[in-house]
Order: C-alpha cells, then structure tokens, then sequence
C-alpha cells in the first residue's frame, strides 16, 4: 500500500497484524473501488491533490474561531477548486458520475475536516442546471458555473417547511408587463433556511418557489436567481440574506437564510426543461411526470449511499486500528494485556462496519447504475421506471445513512475515552453522517415514500399482475405457508424478503380492517405508518443483502482463493448479523426454530474469530490515506499515543503556564474575595 512516507516506524502490534493478514490487500481495494483502473486513476488524483500539501492547516481547525475556521474553508474550497479545474479536471474522468464524482468528492476530504462552503455548488447548483435547464439555458449557465465564476447553492427548504415541498411559500409571480417573476416571502415561515453555503460564500442560487401566473398557482418550481453582486458580492436590493448559527455540525458550510422582498428575476431565470412560462404569462407543462422537478434531490440521494460508505469505511479503519494497538484488562492473569480488538464483543461491533461498508458501496454502485438506466429511458420520453426508482433510491438513502450514523457512533463507543477526542475524527464523521439522515429528505419520509410503492406493488401482486424487479419477490406472499428457514445465504436473503412481504402483508389487512371499521384511507394509512415503515425498512434491507450477495460474487469471479474466503465471509456476517437482529420478525414470518437462531448466534461468532487476523488487512484495503482520515487513532504507522499527546500541546489552553482565569475568577473565589 502507497504511503506518503515510506520510512514510517509502525507500531509493532500494526506490523504484526499486516504480517498474519492473509490474503491480497490490493485485491479487495479494487473490489472497493470498483476495479483496478479506478484504483489507479484514484491514486493519481489523491497523488496531484495531496502530495503538495496544500490540504494542510497550519492550526488545527478545532482551534479556530468560527470566522477563522469559515475563512479558512474558504481559502482551501478555492484551492481545491482551482485545482479541480487545471490539474484534477482531465484525471477525474467526471463522466463517470455527473460532477459528483466519488473521487473527486474523496479526496476534498483531505481538505476539510467538515465540509467546504462549495459543497452545494456541485452538489446541487450544478446538477440543477445540468437536470433542469433547457439546452440554451444550459450553454448559458452551465460553463459559467463549472469554471466557478459564480457559486452557487440550494435553496428550497424554508423556515416553516422542509419535507412538505408543496407546502413551501415563497412566491414567483410572473409579471407579463416587463417579463419577469417577482419573487416574494410573504411570512417569516416563508424564509429560505439551511442552503449551504448561503450565509456568505454563494453569489447565486437556485430558488424554489410557488410559480403564480395568469392569477393560477401551479406548484413549486425552479428559479435561477442572483442573489449577490457579482463584484463586490454585496446583496443586492431586495435580498435579505445570512448566516444560520453554530450547528451540531457543518461548521464551515455557512448554511444561511434568504427572504425576497419583491424581487425582480428575468422570465429566462425560470429552469424551463420541464415546464415553461411563455412571454405572455402562458403556463406550459413540458415533462410526462409531474415528479421531474424533483429530480435533484433523487440524484443527491443516490450520491449521499456512496458519501455515507466511504464515511463509514473511514470510521472502521480508525476504530480498528486503534483496536490493534490498544491493549486493556487481562482476562488470562499470565499472559499480557490482549489487543481490545480480541475481545469479541469488540469484533461484534466493528466487523458489520466493515461489511456494512462493503455493502453500501457496492450497492451504491449498483443504483447508480440503475439511476442512469432510468435517466436514459427517461431522455426517449419514458417514466416508467421512475417510480419504482424513486421507492428504492429514498430507502437506500434512508437505511444507508441512518446505518451509517449508528455504525460510525458505534466506531467511537469501540475507541473508549479517546474516541471522543475531536483528533479522533470519529466524531466530525458521526456530525456529518447523522446530518445526512435528515437532509435531502428526513428517514421517516422516504421510508413512507418506498412504503407507499410496497403497498402498490402488493396489491399487484395480489391481483396476479406483473412485478418490477426490486418487489418481484411480492409474488410469494400468498402461498399461504411461512417461508421456509434456510441457513445458506440465499435462504437468509430468501428469509429477508419474506419479513418484508409479510410486514407489507399485515399493513395492508390492517390498514382494510381501520377502513372497514369506518377509518378514512389517509386515518387508515397514518394509523399503520410504524408498521409501514417497518415494513419499507424490510425491505430494504433484502435489497441491500441481495444486491451486496450477488455484485460480490460477480466481482470475485476471478480472485484469488483467499479474497473470495475473505469476502465471502464478510457477505455472510452481514446476513448472519442481520437475522440475528430480527429474530422476533423471523419468528413471525418464517419457519425458523430456537434451535436455528441458537445455531446461528454460534455460527456468527465463530465467523468473527474467523474474520480476526483480516481485519487489518480489511481496512488496510479501503485505502485510505492519513490525510482524508484526519485521525490521532486511526493513522497508518499506529502512533496513537505520540499522536494524542502532539494535538494536545497544541491547545491554546497550553501556551500559557498559568490561564488568566486564575486572577480572574479563581484567585478571588479561593481567597474569599469575589
Ligand atoms: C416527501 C415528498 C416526496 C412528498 O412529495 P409530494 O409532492 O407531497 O408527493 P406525495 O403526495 O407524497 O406523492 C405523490 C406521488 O409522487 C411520487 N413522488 C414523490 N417524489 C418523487 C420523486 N422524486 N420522483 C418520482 N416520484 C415521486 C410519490 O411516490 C407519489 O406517487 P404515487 O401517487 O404513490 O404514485 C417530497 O416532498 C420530498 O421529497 N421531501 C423531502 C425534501 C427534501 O429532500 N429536501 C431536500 C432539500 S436540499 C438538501 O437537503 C441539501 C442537503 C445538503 C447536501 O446535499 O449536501
Ligand atoms: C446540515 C443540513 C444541511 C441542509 N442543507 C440544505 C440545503 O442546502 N438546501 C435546502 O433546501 N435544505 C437543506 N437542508 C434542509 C433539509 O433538507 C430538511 O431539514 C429535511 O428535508 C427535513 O425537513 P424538515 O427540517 O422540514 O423536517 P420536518 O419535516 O419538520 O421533520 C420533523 C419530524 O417530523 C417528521 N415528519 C414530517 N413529516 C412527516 C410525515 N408526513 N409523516 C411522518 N412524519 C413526518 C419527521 O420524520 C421528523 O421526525 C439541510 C438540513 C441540514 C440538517
């Protein structure tokens, strides 16, 4: 494995964990990353990027004032920028996903130990232009925006609404006379809140809005509007515009908040790709769905099931590590300190990280592979697909990041005492990820959207009509016995979509018995919404272990012996990991025994003990280098002690031999004179 510093000393514990590993560390990176040519046009980028140093601060960020740490993300976003444009542009291959390319937003990484104020430009500004433009729109924003001559961001959420778009307030009312929107925020509910990058960095952004013409509201829509003077980046009249506050994370994005005050946008600043007003005020309806306007957000979703696996891949490999060089307690009195990481308890709550990593990257590959199926169909005119997509890309979104979340936060219970250092970068990872739960779509919402398909679908499936893929397994439901319980993976994988049929199954017989019983269908539905959420999450969860079973053995049809062991056991702790914790489901909906789940605890910890002398190795293969880790524990030489000790001398509590809080407030307290 490349290091930036081939004569590091590593912790001996390290080096002996890397000797027993016994299988191709390079082999499961390229399984990682999705071949081996991805591998080295990664490395090449990380290379350009990196090696230069420019990613480092001389101050530890931690210590930084709000505003100095803010104008330093600023100073390394346009860095990075800069690079991105001259050196990383022809290297990133940015075909391959979009502008959010995985490795270009990997390797940022290294820059910002949070998150760069740019983050929504190509996260969403540029995706919007790219989504929702017309093609001369397009020509016109777009190379403006990619050459970073204006920034901009996201503006849809507001005060008083986030989840319900077609509640949202802002108005863009089409004025015939001079051919523009006036664009209004008739309450303080109405004022655009979270976009990131809002507060101070952006000088454009993509405003959504209620679109009024002819005196006809016809729903929420796109608007390109400038917000700021080009020059001196002054708001301009009629903007009021800010910074949200401190948050539980997401320090540096200067997430902010925005309200109109009739406000004057040209009729072009509409994105008219899937509706159009014309000169006169004419409403025109372009795209066959009504859903299309959405389209952003099921693309940050599908981005967010990557950005949420190489998060967790980064917590595994700190948690892990540091497990390796942690000695504590001693359970055989003549013997020395165990490693933590032989305690198995500590091998059950890092090695479903790692394959919780595995899985939601492969899947992430997968649906993005779908996504792009999907967007082909729907450039010749067909939407067919797209609800079973938007069903299946918001539970990934939701159960990838809600895992992530608890995994990574699991991570740092695994580091002890030290694992709540910010140095860690345990907890800046938990602070981000457990944002992604809620942003781009709160879990509990998706989760009812692909509830709403599931529900759809098995009322197909009851009529005897054909399925889409993903729920195809619906079919089974109603042959009146309860699956069969099969130890193998497929039996498992088997076992999961008959937890999800039959959650499914009792939503529905309910949901008719509450309408039965005089319940309106909405009551009916929102009294069965635990249980539909349940029931989507099943779902899910089938999807992930299917998809996760099946790319692995696809991507291992030509490995050497011992990575397909390797991943073949990871496949399976996954399985065996999830049956274990829906026992009381596989009770219900399956004809698993005590003795079976008896049987199957055993099998799992003897899988972990199994997995033990990889587990290094396993994260070694992430590949991540010290730099995106941001991590006193989790560096590859081990030097955690060293580590810890340097970042504390940098405290500026430190400099100073006695803290002026002494005379201040102490001195006076002690000696009886405050
Ligand atoms: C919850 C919903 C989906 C509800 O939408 P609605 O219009 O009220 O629809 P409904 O009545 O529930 O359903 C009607 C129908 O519309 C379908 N639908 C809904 N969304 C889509 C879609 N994207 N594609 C395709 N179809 C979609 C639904 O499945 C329904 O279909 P059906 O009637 O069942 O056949 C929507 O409002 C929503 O997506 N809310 C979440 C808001 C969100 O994600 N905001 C993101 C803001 S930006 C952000 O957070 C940036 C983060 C920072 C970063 O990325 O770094
Ligand atoms: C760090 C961060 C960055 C963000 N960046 C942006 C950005 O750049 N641009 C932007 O436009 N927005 C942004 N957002 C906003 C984000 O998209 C919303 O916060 C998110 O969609 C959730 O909406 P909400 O805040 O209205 O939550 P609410 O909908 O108010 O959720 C509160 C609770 O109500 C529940 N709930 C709501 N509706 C239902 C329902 N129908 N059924 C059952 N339960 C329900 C939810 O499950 C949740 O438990 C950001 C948010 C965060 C935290």
């Amino acid at each position: 494995m490349t290091q930036t510093n081939n004569n590091m000393t590593v912790n001996p514990d390290l080096a002996m964990e890397r000797a027993k590993c016994n299988f191709n560390v390079l082999e499961v990176t390229h399984i990682f990353d999705g071949g081996e040519r991805n591998t080295l046009q990664r490395k090449k980028i990380e290379d350009v990027a990196l090696n230069s140093g420019a990613s480092k601060d001389a101050l530890g960020e931690e210590h930084m004032s709000p505003k100095e740490k803010y104008e330093n993300a600023v100073r390394k976003s346009c860095i990075y920028a800069t690079m991105m444009k001259n050196e990383l542009a022809e290297l990133s291959g940015l075909e391959s996903f979009g502008v959010s390319s995985p490795v270009i937003r990997r390797t940022a990484d290294a820059f910002f130990k949070e998150v760069s104020p740019f983050l929504l430009h190509l996260g969403m500004f540029v995706p919007t232009i790219m989504g929702q433009c017309t093609p001369e729109q397009q020509s016109y924003w777009l190379p403006r925006a990619l050459d970073m001559q204006i920034i901009g961001t996201y503006a849809q959420t507001e005060l008083g609404h986030g989840t319900f778009i077609r509640g949202l307030e802002t108005t863009a009312t089409y004025d015939p006379e001079t051919e523009e929107f006036v664009l209004h925020s008739p309450t303080l509910s109405s004022y655009k809140w979270w976009a990131g990058g809002l507060g101070k960095t952006v000088n454009y952004c993509i405003v959504v809005a209620q679109l009024y013409t002819k005196g006809e509201c016809h729903g929420t829509h796109p608007f390109i509007v400038q917000i700021r003077d080009e020059d001196t980046h002054v708001p301009l009249p009629g903007i009021k515009v800010g910074e949200i506050g401190p948050k539980m994370g997401f320090n540096t994005a200067d997430n902010g908040f925005l309200g109109f005050d009739h406000y004057r946008i040209p009729r072009e600043h509409m994105l008219m790709k899937n509706a159009q007003v014309l000169k006169d005020g004419t409403y025109v309806k372009v795209a066959r769905h009504g859903k299309l306007t959405y389209g952003t957000m099921v693309f940050v979703r599908v981005v967010l099931v990557n950005e949420v696996a190489f998060n967790l891949a980064k917590a595994s490999t700190i948690a892990v590590r540091y497990s390796a060089i942690r000695r504590q307690s001693k359970p055989k009195p003549d013997e020395v300190e165990p490693q933590i990481l032989d305690y198995v308890t500590q091998q059950h709550k890092l090695f479903i990280a790692i394959a919780t990593a595995h899985a939601l990257q492969l899947c992430s590959t997968w649906l993005w592979e779908s996504f792009s199926a999907v967007l082909a169909q729907m450039k010749g005119g067909n939407t067919d697909t797209l609800p079973e997509f938007h069903a299946l890309s918001s539970c990934l979104k939701a159960i990838s990041t809600s895992d992530s979340a608890h995994l990574i936060e699991q991570c740092r219970h695994a580091c002890g005492g030290h694992g709540y250092m910010i140095s860690s970068g345990i907890p800046n990872l938990y602070n981000f990820v457990s944002a992604t739960r809620t942003y781009e779509g709160d879990y509990t919402v998706l989760l009812l959207q692909t509830a709403r398909f599931l529900v759809k679908a098995y009322e197909q499936a009851e009529a005897k009509k054909p399925l889409t893929p993903t729920v195809s397994y619906l079919a089974h439901a109603f042959s009146g016995s309860r699956a069969t319980w099969d130890n193998s993976p497929d039996g498992i994988i088997r076992s999961f979509q008959a937890l999800a049929a039959g959650k499914t199954a009792v939503c529905v017989t309910n949901m008719r018995k509450r309408m039965r019983a005089g319940l309106s269908q909405v009551d009916a539905w929102e009294m069965s919404t635990i249980q539909l959420v349940a029931a989507a999450e099943a779902h899910c969860r089938a999807v992930i272990a299917d998809t996760y079973r099946k790319e692995i053995v696809r991507l291992t049809a030509n490995s050497s012996p011992n990575v397909k062991v390797v991943m073949d056991q990871l496949t399976t702790l996954y399985l065996y990991y999830w049956a274990l914790e829906r026992t009381g489901d596989l009770l219900m909906f399956t004809s698993v025994s005590q003795k079976d789940l008896v049987d199957l605890q055993i099998a799992y910890e003897e899988l972990l003990l199994k997995i033990r002398p990889n587990a290094v190795g396993l994260v070694d293969a992430f590949d991540l280098r010290d730099e995106l880790l941001h991590s006193t524990l989790g560096s590859y030489d081990g030097r955690v002690y060293e580590r810890l000790m340097e970042e504390a001398l940098k405290s500026p509590m430190n400099k100073e031999p006695v803290s002026d809080a002494y005379s201040k407030y102490l001195r006076p307290m002690m000696k009886g004179k405050l």
